[in-house]
């Protein structure tokens, strides 16, 4: 049977009033993917943290490569090659992105002077099998969101980690390069790499992942093939009561026409128009490519209007700046949020 290259028993971490981890355990085996799953506050986080060494462990055992351990934090795991991909990106965006990924630990010569064209070169390498089109000269900050996650991801995979976790890597990213980083994630299991994927995304759960391990209230719940299970034994599993539907029917009450949108074009938009009620759940669909992002870039303010209109709540709005769109819609995207820090 195959051992695990990493393994957590029984963890328990107390917080003043809660505890957070309540004989929590986890194994990651090599060249498997390893789904954490857990509703919001289980632990996952938490296990992770104290795997990595940010937080102390209450009691339990951490045993890595067969030997019982702990690290005394992120840097000394990494070391060990126990890599992280938080989902709150690290990054400075004045850097290059090759000075991102060897920030702290830059290749020097014999006389500590640093060798940039390496540095480029492996840099640019890694880019390469993430598929970014960008020179690894590029400053960060000119990439988008969904790029610079994926240069966290080169950094990861720079320091050539036997074990991988990933928090909700696949949040900020387009469908291509979720496609990029599962290929990656196929290559890194082919190497015999260990990953931990955290996500609340069940069909990407069952499309890359090998098993699944599922936390409750801190407890282990239990560890599941994917090929034995399915996503209503998850959900049960994850909310401890049985699930007659997922997302119950519920029709909606429509209240009066609080959004607009008539014949707006723009970069990758032409000619759109549409109506949000109140109280209604309004779906925009479309290949990859089809402008759905512009449509909405364009509402906001974030790209150029040419022609058309928007009104809200009856009165025409012409935002000119993200911060004044913001002001007068509320834009509840993690995307939309950061693109305006
Ligand atoms: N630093 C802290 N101080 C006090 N309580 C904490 C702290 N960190 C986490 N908790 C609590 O511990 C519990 C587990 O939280 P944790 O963040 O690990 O859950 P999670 O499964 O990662 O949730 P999410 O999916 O929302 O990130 C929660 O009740 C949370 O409020």
């Amino acid at each position: 049977m195959l051992q695990p290259i990493l393994q957590l028993s029984e963890i328990e971490k107390a917080f003043p009033g809660v505890k957070a981890l309540d004989k929590a355990s986890l194994n990651v085996y090599p060249g498997k993917v390893m789904a954490l799953l857990g509703e919001n506050g289980a632990g996952k986080s938490t296990l992770m943290k104290v795997l990595t060494g940010i937080y102390s462990k209450d009691s339990g055992e951490l045993r890595y490569q067969g030997e019982e351990t702990g690290f005394k934090g992120p840097r000394d795991s990494q070391q060990a090659g126990i890599s992280i991909i938080h989902q709150e990106l690290n990054l400075i965006p004045e850097l290059t992105i090759a000075e991102n990924i060897f920030l702290g630990r830059e290749k020097t010569n014999a006389f500590g002077r640093i060798l940039w064209s390496e540095m480029y070169a492996e840099a640019d390498r890694l880019l390469a099998r993430l598929n970014v089109k960008h020179s690894a000269k590029t400053p960060l900050g000119e990439l988008s969101l969904g790029e610079q996650q994926m240069v966290e991801i080169a950094k990861a995979l720079s320091f050539e980690s036997k074990v991988i976790i990933m928090d909700e890597p696949t949040d900020a990213l387009t469908d291509t390069e979720t496609e990029s980083l599962f290929s990656v994630i196929n290559e890194l299991r082919e190497q015999g790499c260990g990953i931990v994927y955290i996500s609340h995304r069940l069909k990407e759960i069952f499309e890359i992942c090998d098993d699944i391990t599922v936390l409750r209230d801190g407890k282990f719940i239990g560890q599941r093939t994917v090929a034995e299970t399915d996503e209503d034994t998850l959900i049960e599993m994850m909310v401890g009561r049985k699930l007659d539907e997922q997302y119950p029917r519920i029709d909606a009450v429509h209240g009066k026409t609080s959004l607009e949108v008539k014949n707006l074009s723009g970069t990758g938009v032409d000619n759109v128009s549409f109506t949000l009620d109140q109280g209604e759940i309004l779906g925009v669909s479309g290949l990859m490519g089809a402008g759905r992002t512009e449509l909405m870039k364009i509402i906001y303010g974030a790209l150029k209007r040419q022609s058309g209109d928007v009104i809200l709540n009856g009165k025409t709005i012409n935002p000119d700046s993200l911060k004044k769109a913001w002001q007068t819609v509320l834009l509840t995207s993690q995307r939309i949020v950061k693109e305006m820090a």
